[in-house]
């Protein structure tokens, strides 16, 4: 039978939201919420923490339904989620092919080709690297979410999901990753990403749709950061890097010595950076100072102290703020306001007479979370977005008389205005007189927000660049041009 009837347009898209509502008890975190994306193409969900990007993707999969609204997709759906899916129980091998095991032919699950076939799936996509019999509760983070990653692109979907994929990357699997997702999209496929690294949205993005609360802004093929930014956070927010206040000339805060072959001195005011490619040693540095790495001496204020435990860096006044890999807010009381988690650093030094001054500290931390744009100062830490609980934690130290911070990745999958509001912090931080060293995942800030930048390579300093650098690509540029002298 022929027929004249044009051929219905199935293929203008592979997955359409249309005016889709949902709420969780209270919390409308989706409001008319209207999204569309093409098959061939890689499309990035942008937004605030909190704009409803991780509901829109539920509802889009199907795990989440929709109060209103409808949801129509083409093909087969894979998602793979910021909260990783995969059993830790099980092995990398078992997760892969938990959902169609190698069976015999009475149908039952031939245990014995699980590993091998799994190193196979492993092989294709470069990553083998990975022991296919390892426990997944005993891989690092990265490796488990590149496990979690080869799971998801493994099923040939024709649409997928990825919810923050790179939040646990180390760059080198970055651009695994950004491989992956383009020849996904080069054979059709539609491939739906949210990132908070507005360079990533640029380099990997065709097309980007901005969330805010709850509803589509924009979707656009070319889109400026700052405009981003401003579409985002509902408000303009100018340069997105403060002007660094110049350090104290006085003698050093803190002074480190390490055999192993770092050593710095970071003075009063002093931003100090900690670059380089991932896993160089800025971990371990941080965790060393901070008494939860080996044991390390170093001198604060002319002092010299032996730093064995936490409790010996809280001693010498070296406070630590820092994301831990798996999300979940440390160094905080959650069930505490934020006032009181504000004040709570300073409560020795303010009882010290007996008495705490309830009057001052209250005027003072008021002071702080206005200017900082904290939000609800007496709402319970814990009710607050995750971006927002960094803010209090690092608020504190405007308060303490810790006089050296150790500030490890304090924005990661932070939103932008958030971000913002951070390094306007870190500013405030340095022009009271706080020493700070900083490490963060983005290089990018730390060519913008730091005095000086000590690029690490295998635990040891490659190099020492005077900043801002402000271009980041010298920073990486520094970190392998002396990996190849080495060679
Ligand atoms: N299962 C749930 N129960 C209660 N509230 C929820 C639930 N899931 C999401 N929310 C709320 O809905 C809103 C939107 O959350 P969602 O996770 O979709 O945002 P997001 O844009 O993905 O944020 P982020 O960038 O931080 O991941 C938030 O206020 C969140 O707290």
């Amino acid at each position: 039978m022929t027929s004249t009837a044009p051929v219905p347009t199935l293929h203008t898209f592979a997955v359409r939201a249309t005016g889709v509502d949902r709420a969780f008890g209270g919390v409308r975190a989706l409001r008319d919420a209207s999204f569309s994306a093409r098959p061939g193409e890689i499309h990035a969900l942008a937004g605030e923490n909190g704009a409803g990007k991780s509901t829109l993707i539920k509802v889009l999969c199907g795990l989440v339904a929709p109060d209103r609204g409808r949801v129509e997709v083409n093909g087969r759906v894979a998602t793979a989620f910021q909260e990783l899916s995969l059993l830790p129980d099980l092995t990398v091998a078992e997760n892969l092919l938990l959902a169609d095991p190698p069976r015999g032919r009475l149908g039952l699950v031939r245990r014995g080709r699980l590993a091998p076939e799994a190193r196979r799936i492993l092989e294709r996509f470069g990553v083998d690297h990975i022991d296919s019999r390892a426990v997944c509760a005993d891989l690092p983070v990265s490796h488990r979410q590149v496990v979690e990653l080869v799971r998801v692109l493994a099923t040939e979907p024709r649409v997928v999901f990825l919810d923050e994929p790179t939040a646990a990357l180390p760059d080198r699997q970055v651009e695994w990753l950004a491989g992956h997702m383009r020849r996904l999209r080069d054979e059709g496929c539609c491939v739906i990403f949210t990132s908070h690294r507005w360079r990533e949205i640029e380099r990997l993005a065709d097309r980007v749709t901005v969330m805010r609360n709850g509803t589509h802004v924009a979707t656009r093929e070319k889109l400026a950061e700052a405009e981003a930014v401003t579409l985002m956070s509902g408000r303009t927010l100018g340069a997105m890097y403060p002007e660094i206040p110049p350090p104290a000339t006085a003698g050093p805060a803190l002074s480190f010595s390490d055999p192993g072959g770092i050593s710095f001195d970071l003075r009063p005011g002093e931003i100090l950076g900690v670059g380089g490619l991932a896993g160089q040693g800025q971990r371990e540095l941080f965790l060393t100072l901070f008494g939860a790495g080996r044991p390390a001496r170093v001198t604060v204020d002319g002092r010299p102290i032996r730093i064995r435990r936490p409790k010996d860096a809280i001693r010498a006044g070296l406070g630590i703020a820092y994301v831990p890999e798996d999300r979940k807010a440390e160094g905080l009381f959650l069930p505490l306001s934020v006032r009181d988690n504000i004040t709570l650093a300073t409560l020795g030094r303010r009882s010290a007479a007996g008495f705490v001054r309830r009057g001052a500290e209250r005027a003072e931390v008021a002071g702080i979370v206005s200017r900082l744009g904290i939000a609800g100062g007496g709402a319970a830490a814990g009710t607050l977005s995750g971006g927002n609980q960094q803010k209090v934690v690092m608020a504190r130290w405007l308060l303490a008389d810790a006089r050296v911070l150790l500030l490890f990745d304090v924005t990661r999958g932070v939103d932008a205005a958030t971000k913002h509001d951070l390094y306007r912090l870190v500013a405030e931080l340095a022009r009271a007189g706080k020493a700070i060293l900083y490490y963060s995942s983005e290089t990018e800030e730390i060519a913008h927000l730091c005095h000086r930048v000590l690029v690490l390579r295998e635990g040891r300093v490659a190099a020492e660049l005077p900043g801002p650098v402000r271009d980041a690509e010298r920073i990486v540029a520094a970190a392998i041009a002396d990996g190849e002298a080495h060679a």
